[in-house]
């Protein structure tokens, strides 16, 4: 079955695998380096603090260097000699050096911290900036947990470095480098024999530092799964769906699952390298003892090595160096690894930072002020599909690519012919040429069948989604041509399921408009029949609504949402609404509440009341994507089509009058 020759492939196969190893390697150093110069550029605001900071640390290191290269002056000159005066001179210069170099260092270890902590901050306003700008499918698409761990998680790991690698690296290297030079001034021989296995300790560190990493991602990726867990079963909604599903134990299982992987993620990223790190350490501690027996033979032969004799201040000035030089070496080959670490977490925080804004202003965008815009919406030939998560498309898409491979294999044996298993299909469209327009001040009402594409309409108008095909037009002005944040002045949604922030009701009232007096704020809420009911409460206006508003009841959250819209007064309204049947009082209350709302602005409706959809100047019948009829209330139930059908089914033992 020469056809299905996947297996045997032979000595060309191989080298091709070894090229794209290769390649995917060099490429990799390639996102290394761009990963690198984009966080070196995050610190050239810096500029002027990081040369302070150099500035210290060349000082402080040149200071380390006095006291070991005095000490052979003590021994040889002083002490030797029997000089008293010059023994009292450099021991009074051994006690100043380390103080000035301590002030010194307080002061670097200052601007340090406070340049980590600005490219910290930098970043997370980037993010969360980012973030702010991109589409709602962004957010559809994302698990909520998981970029609030990107924002504080990731960054937060990443302080260590920011703050801390770029001076240690520096002070470590001119440590170590001036040390050297100190050593090799001394003793060519004794320097060669302590820092011989250096380079082979770099390679090795290397290769620590790049486990390091593949882990580090690892782990930011489990801590950002146990975020988004945490997000998603501890808050009200989804305490209440465990709850009343008995699904705790499920997910508690879950959870300490993946809290297991992660601690043993963290033991294993804690470990790796330890015992290198151990080999280089006892390394480093013994070496001394050599330089010891070296030194000391070559006194009692008095032998001297590439012409340089030996004395005792040499033998103690190379031990107190040399004790100097393997600290910053070792903390170097730390960093390093650290750094690899870091990497992957920059990796992510960049990833988030590239991914492009889909809806975003025009260049030239139209500002319109509210009192300017008579509010005509109008849809033209609208056409639009979801599309589906890129993560999505590529998980099934490789697992089809899998099964394919693997029936291959197995058919290549039996010799059987070949089934295509089904590859991801393209998703159907949404919205299919829609077209209609509200005239200013008109109520439009959205009926049909759940999943027909109600709701996707509404979010073209203002803009949560771009249409694919054809234009949503404001007022004949194109709603891709006006500014965003116009556009969120002019249209005001009231959502099914209203949102209210943990903060007093005054608060969440404001924020619609937070310039808006007492009196603007009251009468808003007099017109949502909500104002008396708010009085009630213990601290009124000033009443704290828990996460999502618990507290308050789904008719009063509802009304609260009203009224929070009535005081924005936009020019556009669209309502989504709530499907949930309140009690006859409440749903009374409630439309009390939406008559004023709906006065004198145009309103597109997603009706679920009777009320709406009687009052409504058009009725819009949604059905898989299209609109299938249009017209009053009298002439679709004349028509005896699918409204009728719908009317029937949701209405027909409501008296009329009733509702009326
Ligand atoms: N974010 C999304 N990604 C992919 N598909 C989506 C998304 N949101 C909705 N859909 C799909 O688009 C279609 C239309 O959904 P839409 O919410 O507009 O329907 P609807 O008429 O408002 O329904 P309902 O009355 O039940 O709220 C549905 O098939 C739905 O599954």
């Amino acid at each position: 079955m020469a056809a299905y020759g996947i297996r045997g492939g032979g000595g060309s196969r191989g080298r091709k695998l070894a090229t794209l190893a290769e390649e995917q390697k060099n490429s990799g150093r390639k996102a290394d380096m761009q990963t690198v110069r984009r966080v070196a550029a995050a610190f050239t605001p810096y500029k002027l603090q990081i040369v302070l900071v150099l500035l210290a640390i060349l000082l402080t290191t040149t200071l380390g260097l006095i006291n070991p290269l005095l000490i052979a002056r003590i021994f040889d000159d002083a002490i030797a000699k029997h000089n008293q005066n010059l023994l009292i001179i450099y021991v009074i210069i051994m006690f100043v050096t380390p103080v000035v170099s301590g002030i010194i260092g307080v002061g670097q270890s200052y601007l340090n911290n406070k340049i980590g902590q600005n490219v910290m901050r930098d970043f997370r306003n980037k993010l969360y900036t980012h973030l702010q700008s991109m589409s709602l499918r962004f957010f559809t698409a994302t698990r909520t947990g998981e970029i609030q761990s990107r924002l504080s998680n990731d960054v937060g790991g990443v302080e260590n470095v920011v703050t801390n690698t770029a001076t240690s690296i520096v002070s470590n290297i001119s440590t170590a480098l001036s040390t050297i030079v100190a050593m090799i001034f001394i003793s060519p021989f004794l320097t060669l024999i302590s820092l011989g296995l250096l380079p082979i300790f770099i390679w090795f560190t290397y290769k620590v530092g790049n486990v390091r990493r593949q882990t580090s991602k690892e782990t930011q990726q489990s801590i950002a799964s146990l975020t988004a867990m945490m997000q998603e079963t501890l808050s009200v909604s989804g305490i209440l769906l465990m709850k009343t599903f008995g699904r705790q134990k499920h997910a508690r299982n879950q959870f300490e699952d993946e809290n297991q992987r992660l601690a043993d993620l963290e033991v294993r990223q804690q470990m790796i390298g330890r015992w290198f790190f151990m080999f280089i350490g006892t390394f480093f501690s013994v070496i001394p003892a050599i330089v010891y027996l070296i030194a000391g033979w070559q006194i009692i032969h008095s032998v001297p090595i590439f012409g340089v004799g030996m004395t005792f201040g040499t033998i103690v000035a190379f031990t107190t160096l040399q004790t100097r030089i393997f600290f910053p070496i070792g903390q170097l080959l730390n960093v390093q690894v650290e750094v690899q670490g870091a990497l992957a977490l920059f990796d992510r925080i960049f990833e988030y930072l590239d991914m492009p804004i889909d809806i975003q202003d025009k260049s030239g965008a139209l500002h319109p002020k509210p009192e300017e815009i008579k509010g005509e919406i109008a849809f033209k030939d609208v056409s639009f599909t979801y599309q589906r998560d890129e993560e999505q498309t590529e998980q099934a898409e490789t697992t089809a690519v899998n099964r394919l491979s693997a029936q291959v294999q197995e058919l290549a044996d039996k010799a059987e012919p070949l089934t295509v298993p089904a590859v991801p299909e393209e998703p159907q469209t949404t919205l299919n040429n829609i077209s209609f327009t509200i005239q200013p001040g008109q109520l439009a009402a959205l009926v049909g069948p759940s999943g027909a594409g109600k709701t996707t309409i509404t979010y073209m108008v203002p803009r949560l989604y771009d249409v694919d095909s054809g234009a949503v037009e404001i007022d004949g002005h194109n709603v891709k041509d006006i500014a965003l944040s116009s556009l969120g002045e002019l249209v005001g949604v009231v959502t099914q399921e209203t949102y209210l922030f943990h903060a007093s009701i005054r608060e969440n009232l404001l924020y619609a408009r937070p310039d808006a007096t007492e009196e603007e704020m009251i009468a808003a809420t007099k017109a949502a029949a909500i104002h008396e009911r708010i009085l009630s409460l213990e601290d009124g206006y000033d009443t704290v609504v828990g996460e999502r508003g618990y507290k308050l009841s789904g008719g009063e959250k509802q009304r609260i949402a009203i009224a929070r819209v009535i005081l924005k007064n936009p020019r556009i309204l669209i309502l989504d609404e709530a499907t949930s049947a309140l009690d006859t009082h409440s749903e009374r209350l409630i439309q009390a509440a939406l008559e004023p709302l709906m006065r004198n602005r145009t309103t597109l409706a997603i009706a679920h009341r009777l009320s709406t959809i009687l009052s409504a100047d058009v009725i819009l019948v949604v059905d898989k994507g299209e609109i299938v009829e249009r017209g009053t209330h009298q002439e679709l139930l004349a028509k005896d089509g699918l409204y009728a059908r719908l009317y029937n089914e949701q209405f027909s033992q409501v008296p009329e009058e009733s509702v009326a």
